[in-house]
């Protein structure tokens, strides 16, 4: 059987079409974790709400918090009609179901925190009934929800189930210009990791994306990737010939 994968999908790719087929013609088990980034910022502007953003996450003061939920949560059940309707039935859920997101507030930015528990066994009894589920990231405290960065969720829950994450986004991984996608990095490790983040060239929303690479690692996924949301993208992650995989180990560092 092919390998059990946690997949990450960027608000940036909804409702490409060849990354449903992509995904609901991927062989092995998935567990999603969606974003919804480009889909809360409109929503929040419509409703006169700017956001501000600090290291890629977003301020959420308790008033927004509502409409965040809203537009993940439509963002979800899009993705999971779509790959229902393409014969992979799924169903989205947030860390608010069966409780299966803990989160801890981050001082200084609203509702916004990270996650300290994941209870993967609602996900693992609808894997066990034949559905795919999809999460999006919303994590519980004391208090009640809080926003959380996809990719934070999903290194948080690859590292739970001890499967690979892969992050697919809207560029080729990390790159070592960011204009210029033919500089693609195939490997890093977490030492590499901060010799380009203390050289700048990792920034904006790959931040929190490389965090929860190395998290994941640290959590107990095998390896991490970042990769773009394109057809046959799952496949050639795994051989591979797409996007930055992310190990424990040494490893050279040059573009692809
Ligand atoms: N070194 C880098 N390599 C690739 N992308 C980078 C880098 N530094 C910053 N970025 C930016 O990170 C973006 C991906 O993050 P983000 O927009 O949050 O994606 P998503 O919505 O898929 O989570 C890229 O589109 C790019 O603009
Ligand atoms: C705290 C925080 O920043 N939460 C994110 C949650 C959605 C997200 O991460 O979506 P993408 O994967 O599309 O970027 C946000 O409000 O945008």
């Amino acid at each position: 059987m092919s390998e059990a994968l946690l997949v990450k999908v960027g608000g940036s790719l909804r409702g490409a079409e060849a990354l449903l087929d992509e995904l609901s013609g991927y062989p092995g088990p998935l567990v999603l974790v969606h974003g919804g980034g480009p889909e809360i910022g409109a929503l929040l502007e419509r409703l006169g709400f700017q956001s501000r953003f600090v290291e890629g996450l977003r301020v959420t003061p308790e008033e927004q918090l509502e409409a965040v939920e809203m537009a993940l949560y439509l963002t979800g059940k899009r993705l999971a009609e779509g790959l229902s309707r393409r014969g992979r039935k799924a169903v989205a859920l947030s860390g608010r179901d069966a409780l299966c997101l803990r989160g801890q507030a981050l001082p200084g930015l609203g509702r916004v925190g990270e996650v300290v528990g994941v209870e993967a066994g609602l996900l693992l009894d609808l894997l066990a009934g034949g559905y795919t589920p999809l999460l999006a990231p919303i994590a519980l405290d004391e208090a009640g929800p809080l926003n959380v960065n996809a990719d934070t969720a999903a290194g948080a829950v690859a590292g739970a189930l001890r499967w690979p994450a892969v992050f697919l986004t809207d560029v080729e991984g990390v790159l070592e210009d960011p204009q210029d996608p033919r500089t693609r990095l195939p490997r890093l490790t977490p030492e590499g990791v901060e010799a380009l983040k203390a050289r700048g060239v990792v920034r904006g929303g790959m931040l929190p994306k490389v965090a929860a690479a190395l998290r994941a690692l640290a959590a107990g996924a095998p390896w991490a990737a970042i990769a773009k949301g394109e057809r046959g993208v799952l496949g050639r992650v795994l051989s591979g010939e797409a996007g930055t995989r992310f190990t424990p180990g040494e490893a050279p560092e040059k573009p692809a």
